[in-house]
């Protein structure tokens, strides 16, 4: 039970060998233009390729230029989910009957439908919802919506194209943790600029570039030990493993994190915690009374990139403005506070 796909694409200079495992998901990552739409677009059948072929659970979704006749399964009758990076809901039908949409559509009555509804609602935490228009909601609770009504469907596959990227940095985290919830156990692909994704969501990753998979491996494999640039790139997560509390994680050296903890995290777990480099701030002297998380540390190095600068020390990194760098006169050697807010802080199981 799984995905297999063998495609090319001359047109766009595509050409790519790829699976998604029974219960696995796939992070697809890379620059723009390397391409990862056109990926979900061959998987989805909103693109035909001259050459390939693709299986999903054993069912062909498509087959050109084999040994076999030319088959071409349409988009809608594939098994396969699409969430894409705005919610694209009906406008007109209310968000249970938009998340009933799928169910009816495959010929359950309206009670079965109904019910299927109300239940993916109340999985994606939005049952309160349910009576309203999609012009009604917000960003986040579009996605939401957006969810349910791809699940509710019941894919063999489901795809998720950015679908944090149009959120604001507070409600991505919220969806993010949905997902994890509702990822576990399906097969999914997701595409995303953001390594958090990957290493929250995702059990494999896969990194494109020029209409080619160039890299793929485990998360954490393909983290730690990045061999094409744009992973190398990305590397830059912090990550700090110990045990979970209240409130938070104690690293080994005892410093206790405060975060937004996955449900189900109980004290005394084990447990990592991740944030990006763009969320930390560097002072000289700590702000006084700051609630925010904040270690003292030897900087180590400066990397100027694409107008920014990354500042390192050991295994910390933050990413500031060179206007920063010079504010605080840094340099190797230099001790600094590095702080971060809990908000921008997730831990999880490991
Ligand atoms: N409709 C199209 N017709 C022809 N070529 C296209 C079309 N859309 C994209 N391409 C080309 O195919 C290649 C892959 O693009 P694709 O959109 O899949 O990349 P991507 O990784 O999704 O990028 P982004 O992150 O910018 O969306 C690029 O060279 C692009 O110019």
């Amino acid at each position: 039970m799984s995905l297999e796909l063998t495609v090319r694409l001359p047109s766009r200079g595509f050409e790519a060998d790829f699976s998604v495992a029974d219960g696995e998901t796939v992070a697809v990552l890379g620059p723009n233009g390397a391409g990862k739409s056109t990926l979900l677009g061959l998987i989805s059948g909103l693109l035909r390729p001259a050459w390939g072929r693709a299986q999903l659970d054993g069912n062909v979704l498509f087959s050109a230029g084999q040994r076999q006749p030319d088959r071409w399964v349409p988009a809608h009758a594939r098994g396969v989910g699409l969430l894409a990076q705005e919610p694209l809901l009906f406008p007109h039908l209310s968000v249970k009957a938009n998340v009933a949409y799928g169910p009816r559509s495959r010929g359950a009555s309206r009670a079965a439908a109904d019910q299927t509804a109300r239940h993916w609602l109340a999985e994606l935490d939005a049952t309160e919802l349910a009576g309203r228009r999609p012009a009604e909601l917000s960003g986040g609770q579009g996605q939401r919506v957006a969810v349910a009504r791809a699940l509710a469907a019941e894919p063999a596959l489901l795809l998720l194209d950015e679908p944090m990227s149009a959120l604001d940095i507070t409600a991505a985290p919220a969806l993010r943790r949905l997902l994890r919830r509702v990822l576990a156990g399906r097969k999914a692909v997701i595409v995303t600029h953001e390594p958090l994704d990957a290493l929250l969501l995702a059990h494999r990753v896969v990194v494109m570039d020029g209409g080619r998979i160039v890299e793929q491996g485990p998360v954490r494999e393909v983290f730690a030990r990045p061999r094409s640039s744009f992973a190398a790139g990305m590397t830059g997560l912090n990550l700090v493993t110990g045990t979970a509390t209240e409130s938070g994680l104690t690293d080994a050296d005892g410093v206790h994190w405060s975060g937004d903890a996955e449900a189900g995290l109980r004290p005394g777990d084990l447990a990592a915690a991740a944030f990006r480099p763009a969320s930390v701030a560097l002072f000289t002297d700590l702000p006084a009374g700051s609630p925010r998380n904040a270690v003292a540390a030897t900087v180590t190095e400066l990397v100027p990139h694409g107008g920014l600068v990354t500042v390192r020390a050991g295994w910390l990194a933050a990413e500031v403005t060179p206007a920063a760098v010079s504010d605080l006169s840094l340099a190797p050697g230099d001790r600094v506070h590095f702080v971060v807010k809990a908000a921008e802080v997730s831990i999880y199981p490991r």
